[in-house]
């Protein structure tokens, strides 16, 4: 039987090659961990000291919260501006009596790089904000460099996990540093994640309160636990959590899967839905904002007709 309880292991290939993971891996359109792929020499090169060497005093904008278990929702994290070294130097080596803090000794952090100028929707591409670095990783060629979208840095504390969500183009998660556990879900299961936009509200994936969320138990997980120098390929629109299980840094590369008319212009993250799918949703807003001209029981009827349609076109 589907349950929460039964895991699948994400499907580990080892000496991928272009040819091996694009007519083979990728049609699959699941998610694959990819062991062995050579990513440079970014896994011997990138310690604290030689990271803060290169880029340690370039300022970040990273996520801090007292909780390792950050909250989209109650927004239970700040953001806060810190220099790369300083940032290394409280996520590598945490300790509870740490002498500079935001909000309490011991708080966790989150980088996910941006690119620098936000008004000009600057996208986040290491070989812009971070070109010492940059040269020390190896991309794999597994996709057609025209459709390349970006390129994000991410520096993690120990124990943080980033809530579940969707992006809406392909990703090769590299994971440089650290292990990390990646849990994930078919988009066929986006009934049973109780979405806010693209992020599900079961934060505690492990512990989900079942009363509030009974349909994310038939969710079925997919899971691996990424080592240092795993590259996993998460295909657009698969949920995922990670949990950094050490000290983190990562970086991974969305390109666009399909035709670029579809993206929308103005999303510097990866995650706005594809111009179509966000009118269609759109619409459906406004379908439900008719109803409430109507008597409670006569806006239920009309949802269920609603549902009755869409749920005859899938
Ligand atoms: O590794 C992480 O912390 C999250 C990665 C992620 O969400 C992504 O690569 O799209
Ligand atoms: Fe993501």
């Amino acid at each position: 039987m589907k349950s929460a309880l039964s895991v699948r292991p994400v499907s580990m290939y080892e000496n991928v090659t272009k040819d091996s993971f694009v007519n083979s891996i990728y049609p699959k359109r699941e998610p694959a961990l990819l062991r062995g792929v050579d990513i440079g020499e970014c896994t011997s090169k990138w310690t604290s000291e030689y990271i803060c060497e290169k880029v340690g005093n370039v300022d970040v904008k990273v996520h801090v919260s007292s909780s390792p278990l950050m909250n989209f929702a109650s927004k239970n994290f700040l953001y806060k501006t810190l220099p790369i070294y300083e940032l290394v130097k409280r996520t590598s080596a945490p300790t509870c009596d740490q002498e500079d803090y935001f909000l309490t000794p011991g708080e966790f952090y989150y980088l996910r790089s941006l690119g620098f100028d936000r008004r000009s929707r600057d996208i986040a591409d290491i070989r812009k904000q971070f070109p010492h670095l940059a040269d020390d990783i190896k991309i794999p060629n597994f996709f057609n460099e025209n459709s390349f979208f970006s390129s994000v840095f991410r520096i993690a504390s120990p124990g943080v996990q980033l809530w579940t969500h969707y992006d809406v183009m392909d990703n090769l998660l590299i994971q440089v540093k650290g292990r990390k556990r990646v849990a994930l879900f078919s988009p066929n299961d986006a009934l049973n994640m109780y979405l806010i936009g693209d992020k599900s509200q079961v934060l505690d994936i492990d512990n989900p309160d079942c009363k509030l969320y009974p349909k994310f138990l038939s969710a079925q997980r997919y899971e691996c636990i990424m080592e240092a120098g795993d590259i996993i390929f998460i295909p657009a629109l698969w949920f995922h959590n990670a949990l950094a299980l050490d000290f983190g840094i990562s970086v991974n590369v969305f390109w666009k899967n399909l035709n670029n008319e579809l993206y929308d212009k103005n999303d510097p993250y990866g995650n706005k839905d594809l111009i179509p799918a966000n009118r269609a949703l759109q619409m459906v807003e406004n379908a439900t904002k008719h109803l409430d001209t109507l008597p409670e029981d006569y806006k239920n009827f009309y949802i269920k007709r609603m549902i009755a349609i869409l749920e005859a076109k899938i």
